[in-house]
């Protein structure tokens, strides 16, 4: 989902309340997200997607402004995102709906493909994809439309350990900004910048190990409170 607006560096929430059905998800949240590369963590319900969402615009603030210029998602679930039958098809539909011609975009879908080692996968039915594949589907449709800025929800969520490494070593090589999400703290624990998340508001804002230095912390504090009320079975 690319979204060309208006221009600047990085992403700029300015005070900004998000309600989402009957929950208020965000309220009066400002943030500049300008480094390279931005880490995204806190529980499940913290408001990771909806940052997400707010950033590229499928969901609108109540209050506030969104300020966001050449943003492309990658859902957390692939099939959210892909649209069309066979991989080709799929590449070739982020270059058309940028503006570019079917058959200059048919070419370049194969070329990229190719740079890769994919050209097999040019014709496959993405349906017959693994969950791993098709999460590789999505991130190549958005890499090829060349969009300033990537959200990456959860994108090593159902990846086998070596197609973890490979996207680590992609993401590692992208030039442009990338800001991710994830479960997995490893992940960013060396980015210049972590947020980590609770109940819609930053709990913590800084570099990757301190951050994730923190939430370890608290999470394993958590466990124990919870195990020491017989919490745990
Ligand atoms: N479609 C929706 N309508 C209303 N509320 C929603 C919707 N989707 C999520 N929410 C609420 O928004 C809050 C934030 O959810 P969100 O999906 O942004 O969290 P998250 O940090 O991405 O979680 P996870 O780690 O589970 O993916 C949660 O309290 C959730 O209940």
């Amino acid at each position: 989902m690319p979204r060309e607006d208006d221009a600047g560096t990085g992403v700029r929430l300015e005070d900004v309340t998000l309600v989402r059905g009957h929950q208020r998800i965000f309220e009066g949240l400002t943030l500049h997200l300008s480094e390279s590369r931005i880490g995204l963590i806190g529980d499940n319900g913290a408001g990771k997607s909806s940052l997400f969402r707010l950033i590229c615009g499928l969901d609108k603030p109540q209050q506030g402004r969104v300020i966001a210029s050449g943003v492309g998602l990658m859902f957390q679930n692939p099939d959210d995102q892909i649209i069309f039958p066979t991989v080709a098809e799929e590449l070739v539909f982020s270059l058309t709906a940028r503006g570019e011609a079917r058959q200059a975009a048919q070419e370049r879908a194969l070329d990229f493909l190719a740079g890769r080692g994919l050209s097999a996968w040019a014709g496959r039915s993405v349906g017959e994809l693994s969950q791993g594949q098709r999460q590789q589907v999505c991130l190549m449709a958005l890499q090829i439309s060349e969009p300033q800025t990537l959200l990456l929800d959860e994108p090593y969520a159902s990846l086998d350990l070596p197609s973890q490494a490979r996207l680590a070593a992609q993401i590692d090589a992208s030039g442009q900004q990338i800001i991710l999400s994830t479960h997995l703290l490893d992940h960013v624990h060396d980015f210049e910048r972590v947020l980590w998340l609770d109940e819609g508001r930053v709990r913590a804002d800084g570099p990757g190990r301190t951050v994730c230095g923190a939430y370890a912390d608290d999470v394993r504090e958590r466990a124990r409170a919870e195990a020491g009320r017989g919490g745990y079975a």
